[in-house]
């Protein structure tokens, strides 16, 4: 069983970055149907707000008023002057997740596990990587499985596209190659992966364009950027009624077949079944009952 699975599944569809010295965008937050929340101290914050953005994400985890969103902290890169208290102030604000950008190789995870402990961070905080440079996808499998504390990747597709000196482009062709050494390396460490922004945040079919396609590669959910991305997220990465109503009927053809013949093979609408296609329809299931659950 995966390190995803072992744990209560968590629906990560939309997660809704932030700057943490915004403070109409953290009341706003409180509002919104994101499933999770990044309080970002790194990029959208300037170098003159980095230190009292930090009381402010500190402050926002700790306040109890983001109700069941999973929380994240993304502090500021390895190595650059604000990192250090960015982790002692993340460690003790005590959010589900710290974020760090820019993270290369299994070691750096090493070092960012040990300074998470020596700063007393729950055990329930765990950390998440951001994978967006070159080195950081052809290190991608050594850093999902360097401890048992990394849970999740998160896709840097700005930084990607910068360190490649490609162009967004709709399909995303310059960066597919990184996004799916990022997906083998997430799925065969057993660890969350949530797609990159969509920038244009005013062109709505390209957003959900994108969306499609990051639920199709089998992402967990999108980062996202703007209010107005939330509930097209949510959309997409979750299952359609028709994929409900498709799951349900499979894994029923699959049972009756088994009691009437015992065979290891069907057909439900004309397609083969397999046990492998009851496993993902049981996947379809459980993600579903989950986002239902949130709703009561
Ligand atoms: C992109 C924005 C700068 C646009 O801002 P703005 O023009 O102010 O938007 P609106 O006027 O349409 O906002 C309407 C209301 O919504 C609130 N708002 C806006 N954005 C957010 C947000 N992200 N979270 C919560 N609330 C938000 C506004 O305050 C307005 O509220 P109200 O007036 O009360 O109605 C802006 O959206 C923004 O700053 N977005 C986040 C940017 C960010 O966090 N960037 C860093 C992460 S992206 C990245 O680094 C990815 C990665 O590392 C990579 O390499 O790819
Ligand atoms: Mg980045």
């Amino acid at each position: 069983m995966s390190r995803q699975e072992s744990t209560t599944f968590k629906p990560l569809r939309s997660v809704l970055y932030m700057p943490s010295s915004n403070e109409r965008a953290l009341e706003k937050a409180k509002t919104l149907p994101a499933d999770a929340i990044i309080f970002d101290l790194e990029d959208a914050v300037a170098p003159d707000a980095k230190v009292a953005a930090r009381a402010a994400a500190a402050a926002a985890v700790q306040s109890g008023e983001y109700g069941s969103r999973h929380l994240i902290i993304r502090i500021n890169g390895i190595g650059t002057e604000w990192h250090d208290d960015d982790i002692k102030a993340a460690a003790a604000a005590g959010p589900d997740v710290v974020l760090v950008p820019k993270v290369n190789s299994a070691d750096e995870v090493r070092q960012l596990v040990d300074a998470l402990a020596a700063a007393g961070a729950p055990e329930k905080t765990t950390l998440w990587a951001m994978v967006e440079t070159p080195i950081g996808m052809l290190n991608a499998l050594s850093i999902a499985t360097a401890s048992e504390r990394l849970s999740g990747f998160v896709m840097g597709t700005n930084d990607l596209v910068k360190e490649l000196y490609a162009e967004h482009v709709p399909g995303r062709g310059p960066v597919i190659t990184g996004l799916g050494l990022a997906l083998l390396a997430a799925r065969a460490a057993g660890i969350v992966i949530i797609d990159g922004v969509y920038n244009d945040v005013k062109n709505i079919d390209g957003f959900l364009a994108e969306c499609e396609q990051g639920r199709q590669m089998g992402f967990d959910g999108k980062t996202l950027i703007h209010p107005g991305q939330v509930e097209g997220a949510n959309t997409a990465f979750a299952p359609s009624e028709q994929a409900v109503a498709d799951a349900r009927g499979l894994i029923q053809a699959w049972d009756d077949a088994r009691k009437s013949s015992g065979a290891g093979v069907v057909t439900y609408n004309g397609k083969m079944v397999e046990n492998l296609h009851v496993e993902s329809a049981e996947r379809t299931l459980a993600i579903h009952e989950a986002i239902q659950a949130l709703a009561v």
